[in-house]
């Protein structure tokens, strides 16, 4: 029975080997695990995003004060790394977590509603279509307790 048992166990481990060779890794485990990063436009079509987002930042008054003393360079290397990890794509996000991140800055709701909204912006305007912008933003509205009232 035991041996039995043991050439079942080795057959699947054969199949998933055999499917492995054939359509490789990722097919197996999850094969739309970057689609987002993918429909977002990949490192470029978010780097176009962030730049766009930056900008639109600039021009929101509600929140354009936190930035006062940000390292702009450093946010923009930062929040395309980030970005590019929450969609699945293959990068390493090196920054700070997001409760230390907004640490000592009390960002209320109606700011994060509106930085939200200037992300919509950006989304817009680098052509990102409804769906890929509707579940990038639910996973970002997931942080929300890590970063208001901080
Ligand atoms: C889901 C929403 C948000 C996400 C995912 C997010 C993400 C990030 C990331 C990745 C960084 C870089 C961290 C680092 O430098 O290591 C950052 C920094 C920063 N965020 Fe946010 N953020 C969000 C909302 C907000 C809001 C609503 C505000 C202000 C109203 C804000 C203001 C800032 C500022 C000022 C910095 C730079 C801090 C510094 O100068 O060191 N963030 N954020």
């Amino acid at each position: 029975m035991s041996s039995m048992l043991e050439k079942l166990r080795l057959h699947s481990v054969l199949l998933a080997l055999l499917m492995m060779a054939l359509f490789g890794c990722q097919s197996i485990s999850s094969p739309k695990e970057d689609a987002l990063y993918h429909e977002l436009g990949g490192t470029k079509g978010i780097e176009q995003i962030v730049d766009i987002f930056i900008y639109e930042i600039g021009e929101n008054e509600v929140v354009v004060h936190h930035f006062e003393d940000t390292d702009i360079d450093r946010f923009r290397e930062k929040q395309i790394e980030h970005l590019c990890v929450l969609s699945g794509g293959p990068c390493e996000y090196t920054g700070d977590d997001m409760i230390e991140s907004h640490l000592g800055m009390n960002i209320t709701e109606t700011e994060f509603n509106s930085m939200t909204n200037s992300l919509i912006t950006a989304l817009d305007k680098a052509g990102v279509s409804l769906g890929a912008r509707n579940r990038l933003l639910s996973i970002l509205a997931a942080m929300r307790g890590e970063i208001i009232y901080r």
